[in-house]
């Protein structure tokens, strides 16, 4: 979709931006750019909507090699989003998010219905927040407002330059939620500077890291955290890189454990006898269907009745897929020792500190061979 073949940028004053670079995004990949300040982020993304021309090189975008378009028409086609978001002060948000489509010839009532479509997706009630404003909004409120409008055309393609820079971190953590859940349905092709690496980890389905002009390493954020390219990448991506890469790393059926199961509605000492059995301190409390009840001790399985008559609540669970830092999470929230996986209602396994370990250091690894996670052979201390 968006293709630079061996783009330079010099500056009339000698300053290579950008030296040599040559990479591709997919269509409805989103690929953020990180790299320290200075580095030609900024340069490499404003050549591809020609706000700067390359000294050398070629860049396409579907095909067609933008030296050849229009830069008014190309720019049509390529939604820009950037920190300092530039509302119009004196429009209301619901006619600055209406600005492209009435630019490019829309009717007034079909770019209005559309503006207030864009401010629904990006999480503010058009009816509430559309006749505001820009100075009666947050940073973040205004920030949202800028992706909306940047999408209101519906262009295939978004350059984004640090679009949630503005903000503090914990609304900056909200916008990006957001901005997934929405990329998830709109699926544009995304460039999205940032300087910041968990950011950049956070949000790329591929991440580029620059050294000063060129691209040190391309690749998903699991390989650069786990197998970073150059001693330069590695101290970029820093000393925690093994805490970041829990983040992106998914939870799978094959970390779990199987810990005994005890049913609802059988006696307690039929329970019992398994638990000895196993040599287990507890079981995990299913109904028929499979679906996750709680958990059990040995202890409580001493008493008469039924298992569901002893079964404490377990609320530390997390869906299978979710990254590991959810689980951890979670277990921490419930000061517990594992959590259930579910697929749906249904119980799949348990994750401990200690399966979480192992699928971490089997990611890392396969991301480093280039192999599956399931085909990485991993000898723990526990093993041992
Ligand atoms: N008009 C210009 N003339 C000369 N040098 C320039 C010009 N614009 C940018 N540069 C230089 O090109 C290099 C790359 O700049 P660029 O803005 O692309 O970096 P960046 O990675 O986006 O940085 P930041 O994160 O600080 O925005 C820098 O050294 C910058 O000083």
């Amino acid at each position: 979709m968006i293709r630079f073949e061996q783009v330079s940028k010099r500056y009339p004053d000698g300053t290579t931006a950008v030296d040599d670079l040559s990479f591709e995004v997919s269509e409805g990949e989103l690929v953020t750019l990180v790299g320290p300040s200075g580095c030609g982020k900024t340069t490499t993304m404003m050549m591809v909507n020609r706000l700067i021309e390359p000294t050398s090189g070629r860049i396409y975008v579907n095909g067609d090699d933008i030296a050849t378009v229009d830069p008014v028409r190309l720019r049509r086609r390529i939604g820009y989003v950037i920190q300092q978001v530039g509302l119009f002060p004196h429009r209301t948000i619901l006619d600055n998010t209406a600005t492209v489509p009435a630019l490019v010839g829309w009717k007034k009532t079909k770019a209005r219905a559309r503006a207030a479509e864009l401010l629904d997706l990006v999480g503010l009630d058009p009816k509430r927040y559309g006749p505001r404003y820009p100075d009666q909004l947050s940073g973040g409120q205004r920030q949202r407002v800028g992706v909306a409008r940047a999408l209101a055309a519906d262009p295939p393609v978004l350059l984004m330059d640090e679009p949630f820079g503005a903000v503090d971190p914990v609304v900056r953590e909200q916008l990006q939620d957001e901005f997934l859940r929405m990329q998830a349905a709109v699926r544009k092709t995304v460039l999205l500077v940032t300087h910041d690496i968990e950011e950049a980890v956070r949000l790329g389905d591929r991440m580029a890291v620059y050294g000063q002009g060129r691209i040190e390493q391309f690749d998903t954020p699991g390989a650069v955290l786990g197998a970073p390219a150059t001693p330069y990448v590695a101290e970029f991506v820093g000393a925690d890189r093994g805490l970041k890469r829990l983040s992106v790393t998914e939870i799978e059926v094959d970390d779990l454990e199987q810990p005994p199961l005890a049913r609802l509605d059988e006696p307690t000492g039929a329970a019992a006898g398994r638990l000895g059995a196993e040599g287990a301190r507890w079981a995990v409390v299913l109904d028929d269907s499979g679906t996750l009840h709680g958990w059990i001790g040995a202890d409580d399985l001493a008493a008469d009745g039924t298992v569901g008559d002893h079964t404490h609540r377990m609320n530390a669970w997390v869906p299978v897929g979710a990254p590991l830092k959810q689980a951890f999470g979670v277990m921490l929230q419930h000061d517990a020792g594992w959590v259930a996986v579910l697929d749906g209602a249904r119980f799949l396994g348990v994750l401990t500190p200690a399966k979480l370990h192992e699928a971490l250091r089997r990611s890392v690894d396969a991301d480093a061979l280039g192999v599956a996670r399931d085909q990485v052979r991993f000898d723990s201390v526990a093993d041992a």
